[in-house]
Formats: structure tokens, C-alpha cells, sequence
């Protein structure tokens, strides 16, 4: 629908590019308006749970990475699904029945060292599911996925990956190129000091 005749004359005299500019600006929604105010606070509570709620399983992840035993980098993951329950918990350990008294955690000897033998947080997490997939399901975890476990995460359909903590080496830049690639989307949360507070 073309607008009254008396605009026509007003935007026809403008430059083009101002005629435009001019239809934007009758367009243009006033943010102080107290229905648009309502809308935007809306969205930024919205916002904020979800922060909160990511922050709140990357907690649980921390937690769930101080049982590992790797004297150097404790790693914790937590898969939840679509409904936010949580259906599995894995974190960085030398697989059952390897024991590690007898199983070497330093890394210096590159015929034996930890990272021959020690299965990471996502590979657990993944085994230890108690639901018949994880496709859709959200991943926190507390160290950036390496290219081994992206595989694993993209393979098994997850949705997303909150992460705390980021590495630039080449595993963690090859599983970057992966995820990207595969667009299974990934974010970095940040928690404020004090979110590891843990209340006994
Ligand atoms: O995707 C990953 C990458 C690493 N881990 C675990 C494996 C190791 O136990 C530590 C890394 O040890 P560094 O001494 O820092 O090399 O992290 C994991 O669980 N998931
Ligand atoms: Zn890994």
C-alpha cells in the first residue's frame, strides 16, 4: 500500500538514500516506550536465567572433575537433556581396572605416559549415559573438547558445548575446525569468583 499523496511529495524530493533512511526512521520502534521497556527487560531476564543456569552445570562439572586423579588437570563434564535433567557425569581417569598406582599420571616419557592410558571426561560422560541417545542433549564441561572427544560429541548428535576453560594447541584448534564444521555450536561461560563455592 503506497503512502498518503502528501508523503509521496516530501520522500519523492529526497536523495535516494535519504528516502530510504526516512521510511527506517517511520519504522523506527522507541525502545522508551513502557511496552517496548517491558519487552526488553523480558528478554534480558530471560538472558540472565540462562546464564545462570549454564553457570549452575558448569558448577556441577567442576565438581564432578575433583574426583579425577590426574595430579596435573582435573576435567569435568556434565550432559544434560532437553527437559535440563541430567543423564551422565564423566570426568578424566585411567579406565576401570587400570590401576593407578600401578599406571604412570606424569607425562614426561613419551613411552609412558598418562595420556596413553587415561580416557577423557566427554568419552566418560558419553559411556556413562543413562538414556538411550544424546541427540539434543547439552554439554558442560570444564575443559575446551579435544579433537578425540569432538568427534565423539559430534557423532553422537549433541546440541551444544558450554566449556570454562580454552586451550590454544592443536588438538583443542583441530576440534574447533571440526565443530565449526560439523556447526555443532560451541560457548565459552564465564563464572563469576566465588561460583565455586561449594557449601558442605
Ligand atoms: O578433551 C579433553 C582433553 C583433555 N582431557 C584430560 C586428559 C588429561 O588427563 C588432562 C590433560 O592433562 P595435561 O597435563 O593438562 O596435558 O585433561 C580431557 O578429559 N578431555
Ligand atoms: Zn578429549
Amino acid at each position: 500500500m503506497s503512502p498518503p499523496t502528501n508523503e509521496i511529495s516530501e520522500i519523492s524530493d529526497l536523495p535516494q538514500h535519504l528516502q530510504l533512511e526516512n521510511r527506517l526512521e517511520k519504522l523506527y520502534i522507541n525502545p522508551n516506550s513502557s511496552t517496548n521497556q517491558q519487552l526488553i527487560d523480558e528478554d534480558a531476564r530471560k538472558a540472565e536465567n540462562q546464564l545462570e543456569k549454564h553457570q549452575r552445570f558448569l558448577r556441577m562439572a567442576k565438581v564432578t572433575s575433583l574426583r579425577s586423579k590426574d595430579p596435573n588437570t582435573q576435567v569435568g563434564c556434565v550432559i544434560v537433556d532437553k527437559e535440563n535433567c541430567i543423564v551422565s557425569v564423566g570426568y578424566n581417569g585411567f579406565p576401570i581396572g587400570v590401576d593407578d598406582d600401578v599406571f604412570r599420571w606424569d607425562k614426561e616419557d613419551p613411552e609412558d605416559n598418562k595420556h596413553l592410558y587415561v580416557v577423557h571426561a566427554e568419552m566418560n560422560a558419553i559411556i556413562n549415559k543413562r538414556c538411550a541417545t544424546l541427540h539434543d542433549c547439552t554439554v558442560y564441561v570444564t575443559l575446551f573438547p579435544c579433537n578425540k572427544c569432538a568427534q565423539m560429541l559430534i557423532q553422537s548428535r549433541v546440541k551444544k558445548v558450554y566449556f570454562l576453560e580454552d586451550r590454544d594447541e592443536l588438538p583443542f584448534r583441530a576440534s574447533k575446525k571440526m565443530l565449526e564444521h560439523a556447526k555443532l555450536p560451541y560457548e565459552q561461560i564465564v563464572m563469576p569468583r566465588g561460583k565455586y563455592v561449594i557449601e558442605c
